[in-house]
């Protein structure tokens, strides 16, 4: 038994998962792990290979052969596959497009949760806060803090579309409602489970949700703790 403490934070794209983790992390000094790259860095390997993430058989072929890396410092974030670093490229528009096949396959999943436990076990800090989709239900279900991070859909389409100023608005809220819509019929990450608390981000700013976020796991620490 690993004494890192784990904190899971689900949600739909564009919810603040990353960033809202991120800040969250820094201010415990807790690692952070961005679950979400390994699917995108998967897709990246696929598409990479000249194959297609809508067939199985090639995803699982390329998870068999995914030399993955990534970073839990939330000061110096990298995504390596390999000798490549795809920090950036994993999040251009084609891996985003392409990622809900691999997170489809069953046998993908199991690996890559295995792969997460294992990377949050191994931190040389107190604590990770680890986000995704089925983090608060499957990886960590039995985390001491489990969070829903929420906020409504044209709230999200617009946070995601003021990152990627350089591509149509329209067409980014599109292809997120897009992705949510296919990601749903795999993880419920749209309810909260029993035990998980939600947190709307909808009216609030980035550090207002930090600070809903903090307060959450104060709370949910002292109980376990016993203060
Ligand atoms: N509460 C918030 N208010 C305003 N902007 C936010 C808030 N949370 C996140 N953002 C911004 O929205 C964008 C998307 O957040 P991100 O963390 O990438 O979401 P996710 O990881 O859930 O897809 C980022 O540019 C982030 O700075
Ligand atoms: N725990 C997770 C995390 C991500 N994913 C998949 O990985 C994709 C990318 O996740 P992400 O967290 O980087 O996406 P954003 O919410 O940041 O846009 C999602 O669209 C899901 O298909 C998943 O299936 N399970």
């Amino acid at each position: 038994m690993t004494d890192v403490t784990i904190i899971a934070i689900d949600g739909p794209a564009g919810s603040g998962k990353s960033s809202v983790s991120k800040q969250t992390a820094r201010a415990l000094g807790y690692g952070y792990l961005d679950t979400g790259a390994a699917y995108r860095a998967l897709a990246w390997h696929v598409l990479d290979r000249g194959a297609d993430t809508a067939d199985a058989d090639a995803v699982l072929a390329a998870a068999s052969d995914f030399p993955y890396a990534i970073s839990l410092d939330p000061d110096e974030y990298w995504v390596r596959v390999g000798q490549v670093d795809v920090t950036e490229a994993i999040r251009e528009p084609r891996v985003s497009a392409a990622v809900s096949g691999v997170a489809r396959v069953p046998a993908v999943r199991v690996q890559a949760g295995e792969l997460f436990r294992a990377l949050a076990a191994a931190s040389d800090r107190p604590g990770v806060i680890i986000e995704g989709r089925d983090i608060t239900t499957v990886v960590a279900p039995d985390a001491p803090v489990r969070i829903l991070l929420t906020a409504a859909p044209e709230v999200r389409a617009a946070r995601r579309s003021a990152e990627l100023t350089d591509q149509d608005a329209a067409a980014v809220a599109a292809a997120l409602h897009k992705r949510d819509a296919s990601d749903a019929q795999v993880v419920d990450f749209l309810s909260a489970a029993p035990g998980v608390e939600v947190v709307d981000s909808t009216d609030l700013d980035l550090a207002q949700t930090v600070d809903a976020v903090l307060g959450v796991v104060h709370q949910k620490l002292e109980a376990r703790d016993g203060h």
